[in-house]
C-alpha cells in the first residue's frame, strides 16, 4: 500500500505541487487530476480536501502526511506529529481595524474564521472579548459594523488596504506545515524516510 498524503486544495496545493515538482518528483497526474479528490502516482496515493479535513484524515491514520497551514493547527489543535515547516504558504495573522477607528473602551466585538485563536490572543492580553465567527471575507465584519476590529491572515496586506483597514498587531508568523499520523511515523518509517527528509531539506534524498 502506497503511502497516502493528503492536501490541502486551493493556494497551498498550487504551491505545494511546485515544491513537488522541485524535488524530481512526478507532478502531471496531479496537475491534470481536473475533479479528482485521489490520485495515484508511482510513489504516493494523493487525496486533496479543505485544510481541516487533512488534519482529520491524517490523525485517524487514513492519510500517512498531510500538508496543512499552521492556522489550521493551531485553530483546531488536531492530534497529529507537527513535523517542520515548508518553504510556501507564509503569512501572518493580524488583528486589524477600520483606518482611524478609535478603538472603544467598552467590551470589543471581534469577527474571525479563527475563533480558538481569537481567544487565545485576548486572553494573553487579559481582556474578554466578544466574538463573532465568520467564515470568510472577514474584512466585511468592521465595514458593516458587526464588529470592531478583526483577526485574519495577512500575507500582501492587499485585502485589508483595498477595505480601509489597517493592522493593529500582528501576533503569529507561519507557513505550510508537514503533519504526520502518530502510527505512520513508527508502523511506515522505512517507506516515509526517504519523502519526509526531501521536504524537511526541500532537495532531493534519494
Ligand atoms: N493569503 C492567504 N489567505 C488565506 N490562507 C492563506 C494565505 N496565504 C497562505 N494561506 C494558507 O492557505 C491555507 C488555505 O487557504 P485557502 O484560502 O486556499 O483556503 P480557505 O481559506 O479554506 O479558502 P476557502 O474557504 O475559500 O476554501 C490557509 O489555511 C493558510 O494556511
Ligand atoms: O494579505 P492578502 O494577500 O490580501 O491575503 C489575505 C486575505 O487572503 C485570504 O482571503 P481568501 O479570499 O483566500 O479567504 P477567505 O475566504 O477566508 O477570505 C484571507 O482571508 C485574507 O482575506
Amino acid at each position: 500500500m502506497k503511502p497516502c498524503i493528503a492536501l490541502t486544495k486551493g493556494r497551498l496545493e498550487k504551491q505545494f505541487l511546485d515544491f513537488f515538482k522541485s524535488l524530481s518528483y512526478d507532478v502531471d497526474p496531479l496537475v491534470n487530476k481536473g475533479r479528482k479528490l485521489r490520485v495515484e502516482t508511482d510513489d504516493f496515493q494523493f487525496v486533496f480536501a479543505k485544510g481541516v479535513d487533512v488534519t482529520t484524515y491524517v490523525e485517524h491514520g487514513i492519510a500517512d502526511l498531510g500538508i496543512v497551514g499552521e492556522d489550521i493547527l493551531a485553530e483546531f489543535q488536531p492530534d497529529v506529529y507537527n513535523l517542520f515547516p515548508l518553504p510556501f504558504g507564509q503569512c501572518r495573522m493580524a488583528l486589524a481595524t477600520e483606518e482611524g477607528k478609535v478603538w472603544p473602551e467598552r467590551k470589543r466585538r471581534i469577527a474571525s474564521k479563527y475563533t480558538n485563536i481569537t481567544k487565545e490572543f485576548f486572553k494573553q492580553k487579559g481582556e474578554s472579548v466578544e466574538i463573532f465567527k465568520l467564515e470568510g471575507s472577514v474584512e466585511l465584519a468592521p465595514i458593516l459594523g458587526l464588529a470592531d476590529g478583526i483577526v485574519d491572515i495577512v500575507e500582501t496586506g492587499n485585502t485589508l488596504k483595498e477595505n480601509g483597514l489597517v493592522i493593529k498587531e500582528e501576533f503569529f508568523e507561519f507557513s505550510a506545515r508537514c503533519i504526520a499520523n502518530r502510527s505512520s511515523l513508527k508502523i511506515k518509517r522505512d517507506e516515509l524516510a526517504t519523502v519526509i527528509e526531501s521536504f524537511r531539506r526541500g532537495v532531493v534524498v534519494k
